[in-house]
């Protein structure tokens, strides 16, 4: 095993130290990568940018790609192709995107014709893809979920995702270490789901921010894998890199007989289950923050606001803002209240609501599914109820709950059964929410315009949702449903599977390779249309966006500009660009939509009072935040290229999220940090003034315009060289491949379960022989393998 070189460790500490390829002087940190998920949003701009470049994929044997943002969760029975299915072109253009790339590069991949698609975060447990002990990434924030197995499990931006398609290793820095110990009992009711609400709603959406946060006590270890990545899932709305919890027996019983985990049974399960029980932090390992959270603290919780720290026990009333403790945080309230069409003091189980939507990565998994289905066996949703979908997360996953029966349960009770995908979490695709819907949802993110432009979302737990459906109004499941302990753990027992049953993993078995959709079926008149109001602006690329890393950066040195002043608090990546300029394949052209929804008042008609539509702010080139958490939430790396596009190479707030931060760097931007509120407020007032100011990076300071300095600021090391020069990441992770080699073959050594050998197994290859024998095929080496692997 990797040896530990600094005790005592947490379990982040351990994952992270066995996965150090290279470590500089400034700590910057080549980490190696095990696992690499991939789906069609974040990834045309990453191929496209190898593609120029002339880059192979490394590990095509350690990366698996999936559709699930952009597609219709309508019936696929008359399913032809993705092509003719999707009827919105740039949805469409995504996925056919995804699918050319996917067979150019040689990557395994779920089509909607193969029951293993499905979203994401689903898909990779389901599968056994990811392990224990692995580091797990993904061009999408919620990649947070798979750290419920013990594994590092983080999102990235596009350009990461290039970088780990080319090298299987990614530039980073270490994490805080966080603990969130939840002990006692939860009260009958309570789910995984309100844990998480609580634990946000404690710590607040920066509460995590630099921090990987291990969750641990009593609680979380009487809690199913599934609800375990519930759980880890919203760590990303807490403002953390990743989630984690230490594998235990939970896990591994879960593991067993999944496709691409170690055969249970076989030496090599044994080698990983050894391995695996280390996967703990010492008992005396030092946590940067500590939180400790008492179950009999929690309550079935909601969310009141557009943030998903705004959370209020169902049993609570609406806040109101005057209350709140700064003048700041009144105004933020003020226009929550207002945009989610709430009064304060209204008693939350009053408030009437009009969609309701169970699914999402957060709850879209079978347990999920079987405790909302347990809460409305044989009733009928409300007569005001407009529409109550259910979104199970993988095709597996649907598959599983009709066979226990549970899709019946529902569509007699008045829901709609979808096929698997993203749907109305963030929508992408055709399931949106009509301004000012109400929904009750069980996604992860309430941000304004999220499930559709002028949507209210409320967050809740699947048992909620479904008592809200019955209701009509939010509701308190306890006054619904009867329960001995919480739903989760009761969910976590399947019912009598019928004699037929295989489960989900027998089933993936033997199922037939499908790596694209072929199938000829008759197309499907498609009656789900986008509702989706928001008015549309010009998103045309002006030119093919080559991809930085392949063309190399604009060098930034000196930067004079304009400074543009916003004063909000958790500004986060869905506002600064929303959901349907996501579907671009370009990186270029964004300009016109960044901050779309604040920046016009109808299609095409600017507001007057947003900062960017006045002089001199127009041509701003930096942009000057005095509240927290600039660029919360989204991984998306659209946020910083709708900046670059309009002209801003340069944002400075009090503190920034993790990838939005990254992000910035990879596309030859600063995002600078200022923590000191007097020298915030000195460069802030040179914004509100419309005079320009002078970042020099070499020196790092912030001057006014007739030279004088206004304060100093913190860059790392390697970030500044880059950024100075202009640099290629990608070309100089390049350069270290002897160490990359090396760092390959100990971990094929030392952990050979995680060499694809799943994938090798289902060759016929068998996977212990073909794991010792020969290496797995890595495309940039001299075994060059491009055809594409099949399981
Ligand atoms: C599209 C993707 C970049 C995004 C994410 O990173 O989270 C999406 O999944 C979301 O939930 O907003
Ligand atoms: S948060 Fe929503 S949109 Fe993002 S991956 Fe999860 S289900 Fe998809």
């Amino acid at each position: 095993m990797p040896a530990a070189e600094r005790t005592p460790q947490t379990l982040y500490d351990k994952v992270f130290q066995a996965h150090i390829v290279d470590e500089k002087l400034d700590g910057t940190i080549l980490l190696y990568i095990d696992r690499h998920l991939v789906h069609e949003v974040t990834s045309p701009q990453a191929f496209e940018g190898l593609e120029v470049a002339g880059r192979k994929v490394r590990r095509p044997d350690c990366t698996l790609a999936t559709t699930d943002h952009n597609v219709p969760t309508a019936s696929r029975k008359a399913l032809k192709d993705i092509a003719s299915f999707i009827q919105e072109d740039d949805s469409r253009t995504q996925c056919v995107t995804l699918e050319e790339n996917v067979k150019k590069f040689g990557i395994t991949y779920f089509g909607l014709s193969d029951k293993r698609q499905g979203i994401v975060h689903v898909i990779g447990p389901e599968q056994g893809f990811t392990l224990p002990g692995t580091t797990v990434v993904c061009g999408d924030s919620h990649t947070s979920t798979h750290g419920a197995f013990g594994a590092l499990a983080f999102g990235i931006g596009t350009s990461e995702v290039e970088h780990v398609l080319a090298t299987q290793c990614l530039i980073t820095k270490r994490s805080k270490n966080m603990r969130i110990q939840v002990d006692g009992e939860l009260a009958p009711g309570v789910s995984s789901k309100d844990v998480v609400l609580h634990a946000i709603g404690k710590i607040g959406t920066a509460g995590g921010t630099g921090a990987v946060i291990e969750f641990c006590g009593s609680v979380i270890r009487s809690l199913s894998i599934e609800a375990r990545m519930s759980i880890c899932n919203m760590s990303i709305e807490g403002g953390a890199r990743a989630g984690m919890v230490a594998p235990d027996e939970v896990t591994f019983e879960y593991l067993k007989g999944k496709p691409l985990a170690p055969k249970y049974g076989s030496e090599e399960w044994d080698r990983a289950v050894a391995y695996w029980k280390s996967l703990r932090s010492d008992p005396d390992a030092k946590y940067d923050i500590d939180v400790f959270i008492d179950a009999k603290d929690i309550v079935p919780t909601v969310t009141w606001g557009t943030s998903p720290e705004d959370v209020v026990p169902i049993t609570g009333v609406v806040p109101d803002p005057e209350t709140f403790p700064t003048e700041a945080k009144k105004a933020a309230g003020q226009r929550m209240l207002e945009y989610m069409g709430l009064v304060p003091g209204t008693p939350m189980e009053d408030i009437v609501v009009d969609k309701v939507f169970i699914g999402s990565c957060t709850n879209s998994r079978i347990e999920d599914l079987r405790a909302a289905a347990f809460v409305v066996k044989g009733k009928q949703i409300a007569s005001n109820i407009k529409r109550a979908m259910i979104v199970p997360g993988s095709g597996l996953v649907k598959e599983q709950a009709e066979q226990e029966g549970l899709d019946k349960i529902f569509v007699e009770a008045g829901f709609e059964w979808r096929e698997a995908g993203c749907s109305m979490c963030l929508g992408m695709n055709p399931d949106i929410l009509s301004p000012k819907e109400r929904c009750a949802s069980t996604s992860n993110r309430n941000f304004e315009g999220r499930q559709g432009a002028q949507g209210r979302t409320h967050l809740m737990s699947p048992v909620m949702a479904a008592a809200a459906a019955l209701v009509g109004k939010l509701a308190d499941v306890r006054k619904v449903s009867q329960y001995n302990g919480s739903p989760h753990v009761e969910a976590a027992v399947a019912p009598e599977p019928p004699a037929t049953f295989a489960g989900p993993s027998a089933d993936a078995k033997a199922h037939p390779d499908e790596r694209i959709a072929t199938d000829d079926h008759e197309k499907e008149a498609l009656t789900d249309q986008p509702e989706d109001s928001s008015p549309q602006v010009n998103t045309t690329v002006t030119h093919s966006g080559a991809g930085s890393s392949a063309a190399g950066l604009p060098k930034f040195t000196v930067l004079k500009g304009i400074a543009a002043p916003m004063e909000k608090a958790n500004i986060d990546t869905d506002a600064i660009i929303p959901k349907q300029f996501l579907k671009t394949i370009k990186r270029t052209g964004l300009g016109t939509a960044l901050f779309y929804e604040m920046r016009y008042s109808a299609p095409g008609v600017e507001d007057p009072e947003f900062v960017l539509n006045r002089e001199p702010y127009r041509r701003a080139k930096v942009l000057v935040c005095t509240g927290p958490n600039f660029g919360c939430g989204s991984s998306r790396e659209h946020a910083p290229w709708a900046l670059n596009d309009f002209g801003v190479k340069s944002v400075i707030a009090p503190s920034f999220a993790d990838i939005f931060f990254n992000n910035s760097f990879k596309n030859g931007m600063l995002p600078i940090a200022i923590k000191n509120r007097a020298d915030l407020e000195l460069v802030h007032a040179e914004a509100v003034a419309g005079r320009e100011i002078e970042i020099d990076l070499p020196n790092q300071v912030v001057r006014d315009a007739a030279g004088e300095t206004l304060c100093g600021f913190e860059v790392e090391e390697f970030r500044k060289h880059c950024l100075v020069n202009g640099l290629d990441d990608i070309g100089l992770t390049m350069q270290m491949e002897d160490k990359i080699a090396e760092f390959e073959r100990k971990m094929s050594r030392e952990t050979p379960w995680l060499d694809g050998s799943g994938y090798l197994r289902r060759k016929g290859m068998g996977g212990k022989l073909a794991v010792k024998a020969a290496p797995v095929p890595r495309t940039n080496r001299g075994d060059v393998k491009t055809e594409p692997l099949e399981w």
